[in-house]
Formats: structure tokens, sequence, C-alpha cells
């Protein structure tokens, strides 16, 4: 034998016996613990059972999970938009950019636009008066960082008008008249006292919000969400991306969503409404803005540092177990099963098990309190060729006044106030939306479902702002709201900063996302005033009259 032939032999042969040591150990281990086969290989029970063999477990996925076979292409290949000016067709808009005629010296107006003259420009440009000067960032600093308070109370000094000056120095109070309405009255039903943070937020539930101003349980739950021991995890079955179901000791579930990129990637740029990924911190932000906006109507949200390793890991069972995998770059790495990003080619991974997530209160069972599922009626397509009727008929808000449940009480300026909402985050994906039936038709829609949102800081999608353009209706509060976040001293970036900065996660947001909401007040301030300009103020600001009526008596 030559003696190359000979190193390859003594070659061959030790790699069946490390191969054979590889099986023999694997064997082992599945006989004392529970070996799953995973898309990548094998992974040791180990590392899903507690600590003892933890260690060893690590060193063996580090030294060899890696050198597996090559992984499956990925199931579930996603399919870019063919052409990038399909994103302009969708930004179309109607009732806008056909009759603005807006001018005011805002300079959180001079807002940027990366695509030069879409159609979205010419909106911008008509509701600006004039076209865009600037696209630098300095142009949108806060205006307490500049001290230039008074410019900005001396813009929309013509809807001060509808709105009592005290309104600007503190959160008004909405028109709640059956916030004694409550799960807890409705289901007659008492807490023991050692009831657990759920519960208390769950009978506390009532026909006006889902929860109370200043209700010390809600940091309770947030607390216990962002602490507490994960004692079960599935997946959430439905839906089109990766979520967890996470139940803790004590009962109590949250619905995890995964953190993909950091957070100053933003969508892609050929990513539809439909498309872009879920984002852990828009979930975080928007529960956040949702409770700043007074609306309350989103369930609670916080940021965890989850370890994958002995809290995702041990605990995963069935499908999701064999999705886990070590990545070449050494992480722990799963991708669950869903319609969307659920392959190898789009795992989530941790660094190298640690993992940033969101963790959203469930609402209550639904054998307890009921839900309904309605169709927005300012659904988009989701489709990348198709537009929805809304976006091509102005006149489409007439139609909607007439159908049930838009035809009378909350419900269509709800869903204005949904639309603000949405547009501050910049949230396009509003397909259906939730309401508790046990409260019957006049009670809010639910919000839920913002992983969508803050995905592009210099975009502003005037689209989302169509049922407050098309209707020209908004409730009285709401604009109050927005001119005291505009008019500061405690603007809306800065409520929002103060707000964040709580949760263990934080920062949360991207500086570019709160210079965007600030200029994003203004925009939808504007779009209220050119409302006025076409219609009776009784007829644009809801609540105006019993405003009007109150106010003259007492005067404040
Ligand atoms: N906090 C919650 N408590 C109870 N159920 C919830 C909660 N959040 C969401 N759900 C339910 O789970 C479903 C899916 O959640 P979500 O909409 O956040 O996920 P998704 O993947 O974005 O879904 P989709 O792709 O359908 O938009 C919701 O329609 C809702 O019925
Ligand atoms: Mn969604």
């Amino acid at each position: 034998m030559k003696w190359k032939e000979r190193v390859g032999l003594a070659m061959a042969v030790s790699v069946v016996l490390l191969t054979s040591v590889l099986v023999l150990d694997i064997r082992y281990a599945s006989s004392g613990g529970r070996a799953e086969q995973t898309d990548a290989g094998f992974i040791l029970p180990a590392l899903r059972h507690g600590t003892a063999r933890q260690k060893e477990g690590r060193q063996f996925q580090r030294q060899f999970l890696d050198k597996q076979p090559a992984v499956k292409e990925p199931e579930n290949p996603v399919i870019p938009s063919r052409t990038a000016t399909v994103n302009n067709e969708e930004l179309e808009l109607g009732v806008v950019a056909s009759n603005a005629t807006l001018n005011d010296d805002d300079p959180a107006a001079q807002h940027s636009n990366n695509e030069q003259g879409s159609k979205v420009d010419v909106v911008r440009d008509l509701l600006k008066g004039k076209r865009s000067q600037s696209t630098n960032d300095e142009t949108y600093k806060n205006a307490e960082d500049d001290g230039d308070l008074d410019h900005l109370k001396s813009q929309f000094k013509d809807l001060m008008k509808y709105i009592s000056p005290a309104e600007l120095s503190r959160p008004v109070k909405g028109n709640l008249r059956e916030l004694d309405v409550t799960v807890q009255r409705l289901r007659n039903v008492s807490l023991s006292d050692d009831a657990t943070s759920w519960e208390k937020f769950h009978v506390s539930i009532s026909k006006e919000e889902l929860y109370h101003e200043d209700d010390p349980m809600i940091d309770e739950l947030l607390q216990d969400m962002a602490t507490l021991e994960f004692y079960n995890i599935s997946q959430k079955e439905g839906g089109t991306q990766l979520k967890l179901v996470i139940e803790f000791a004590p009962g109590g579930m949250a619905m995890l969503k995964p953190m993909r990129f950091p957070r100053e990637q933003e969508t892609l740029p050929n990513h539809f409404y439909f498309t872009d990924y879920e984002r852990h911190n828009a979930e975080i932000a928007a529960f956040h803005l949702d409770r700043i906006m007074g609306f309350r109507r989103a369930p609670p949200v916080v940021g965890r540092l989850v370890n994958m390793t002995t809290e995702l890991y041990a605990l995963a069972t069935g499908e999701l177990l064999r999705t886990f995998f070590i990545s070449p770059a050494q992480n722990l790495c799963f991708h669950g099963k869903c319609s969307y990003y659920c392959d190898t080619g789009h795992a989530i991974c941790g660094h190298p098990d640690q993992m940033e997530a969101s963790l959203a209160a469930f609402l209550p069972d639904k054998e307890f309190v009921p839900r309904k599922t309605w169709r927005h009626p300012w659904r988009r397509s989701y489709h990348k060729r198709k537009k929805a009727q809304w976006e091509e008929d102005d006149q489409y808000c007439d139609q909607v006044r007439q159908l049930p449940p838009y035809n009378e009480g909350r419900r269509l300026v709800d869903l204005i106030d949904l639309a603000i909402f949405d547009f501050l985050a910049g949230n396009m994906d509003r397909h259906h939306y939730e309401t508790l039936s046990l409260f019957g038709n006049q009670t809010f829609p639910i919000h839920l479902d913002q992983g969508r949102a803050f995905g592009r800081a210099k975009h502003d999608e005037m689209s989302i702002l169509a049922p407050l353009y098309q209707c020209c209706l908004v409730r009285r509060t709401t604009l109050a709201t927005l001119l005291r976040f505009h008019h500061g001293p405690f603007r809306l970036s800065t409520l929002m900063r103060k707000s964040l900065a709580r949760d263990p996660l934080d920062p949360i947001l991207a500086a570019g996302h709160f210079v965007a909401m600030d200029r994003r007040v203004a925009i939808t301030l504007r779009v209220i005033r050119h409302c006025l300009s076409r219609h009776e103020a009784d007829q644009v600001i809801v609540g105006l009259a019993d405003w009007k009526d109150r106010f003259s008596h007492t005067g404040s």
C-alpha cells in the first residue's frame, strides 16, 4: 500500500469510529431523555431537560451540531414582488390627493420621501401647500429641545376653539359612561385573595376600555410577564407568522413574538405590508402608544430577554421542538411551523441563546368572555396587484355609514381612532378587528396585532388615514389629545420615550420613529383642518355639541 493510500485509509477509519461514538452518544441520551430529530439534525436532550447535562450538552452542540448534514431548502420561499413601483400604486390616495389645499409653515411637515416623485409626494405637497424643502432629520428635532414651543402653539390656532385650554395640559377624560359595565359584573364573579394579575385584568375589563387609567394592576401584570417562570410553551395556531403561547406557573398566559432583526432594520423595500416581518418591539411600542393616546384598547405588552435553552428549548415538544437547531455561527435557532417565514432560511436565532421577545397578556378565554371578529371596512386587498374598493372610491364612507354597526353609535368613530393610532405607528396591517360580544355592539374594538407597525420611520403612509379623510369624522377628545401632543410641553415623542423607558428592553424604538410620530401628529391635524374647511364643525367633530353645552355651563 502506498503512503498516500495508508493515510487515506487511516482517515476513513477514524471518521467511521467518530460517527459510531456520536451515534452511541445520541442513543444513550435518548434512553434517558427525549432525543428528537430536528430539521438540521439531533440536539441532545440534556439541553431540553434541566441543568444536569446542560454543560455537556452545550459542548456537544458547539462541537457537532453545525456539522450535521446540510439543512433542507426553505419550505416556504417568499416570492418577492416583481416591481418596486407596485408599492407606489398601493399608496395611491383618494380624497386628500384631489382636494387638499392646505398651507401652513409647520416645520414638522417638511418630511422627506425616499421615493422621489411618488404619488405620496404629490399628496404631501398638497397637504403642505408647497414642495418639501428638506430631507434632513434635523428639521424634525423635538420642539422642546429647541425651546420652540411658542412656534408650535402658533400653529393650529384655528383648531383650538374646539377644545378647552386645560385639555392641553392633561389627558382628556373621554366620555366613558359605562366604565362600571365590567366582565366582573356581567359574569358575576368574585376574585379570591390570591387572584393572579391576569385574573384581576380579565374581570376589570369594561365596556369602555381594557383596563382603567392608572390601575396598578397593569404594572403588576407587566412585571409578572417579564419575570415569572415559563411553565409551558406551544405554538399559536392561526395567524401567518410564528408566535408562541406562554403559560406561566401560577396560571396566566402571554403571546410571545420573537425578535428577528435589530431595531434599525426597516421594512424591506420590496416587501408589501402583508409580507413584512412582525416586530416584537412594534408590539411593545404600540401598547404604550395606545395607552398614551388614552384609548386603553390594546392588551398590555412587555419586552423580555428570553433564554432560549432553558425557557424555550427545554419546554418545547413535538413539531416545534423539531425545528430547533444550531446555526453555523453556533447560535441556538428555531423556526416553528407557520405559513410565513417558518423555515430554516428565516429561523429565529439567539445570541448565542439569548433572544428578545414581546409578551402580550392574553385576553380572557373565549369560553368565559366571547369575542366577535369583524372584517375591517378599510381592509387592504392583501394582494400585490389588486386594490380595495376604498382605494379607488372617494365616496366609500357614504356606503359604510349606511351599514350596521357603522350606521349608529360609536363604531365608526372608534375605527377612526384606530386609523389615527395606526397612522402614528405606521401600521398598514389592519384586516380584521375584534370586540367583546359580552358588551354588545356599543363597545370598543380591541387594538390587537400591531406587529407590523414602526417599519418605516421616514415614510408617512397617508392611506392609513383613509377612514378619517374619507368620512371627515373625529372624536373631539381625540382632537384634543392630538393638539396636546403637538403643542407640548410634553410632545408625543417625549411621552413615548418616558413610557418606553420603563420596559426591560428599552430602548424599544430607533430614534427616527420618535421624530416620525411627532411629524404624523401634525399631518393628522392638517387632515382634520382640511375636513373642517369643507364641512360644518358639528358634522366633523363628534361630541362637539355636548362639550359646548357643558363648557358654556361650567366654563371648564
Ligand atoms: N393578547 C391576545 N389574547 C388573546 N388572543 C390573542 C391575543 N393577541 C392575538 N390573539 C389572537 O391571535 C390571533 C393572531 O394574533 P396576531 O394577529 O397578533 O398574529 P398574526 O400572525 O399577525 O396574525 P395575522 O397574520 O392573522 O395578522 C389574533 O387574531 C387573535 O384572535
Ligand atoms: Mn398580523
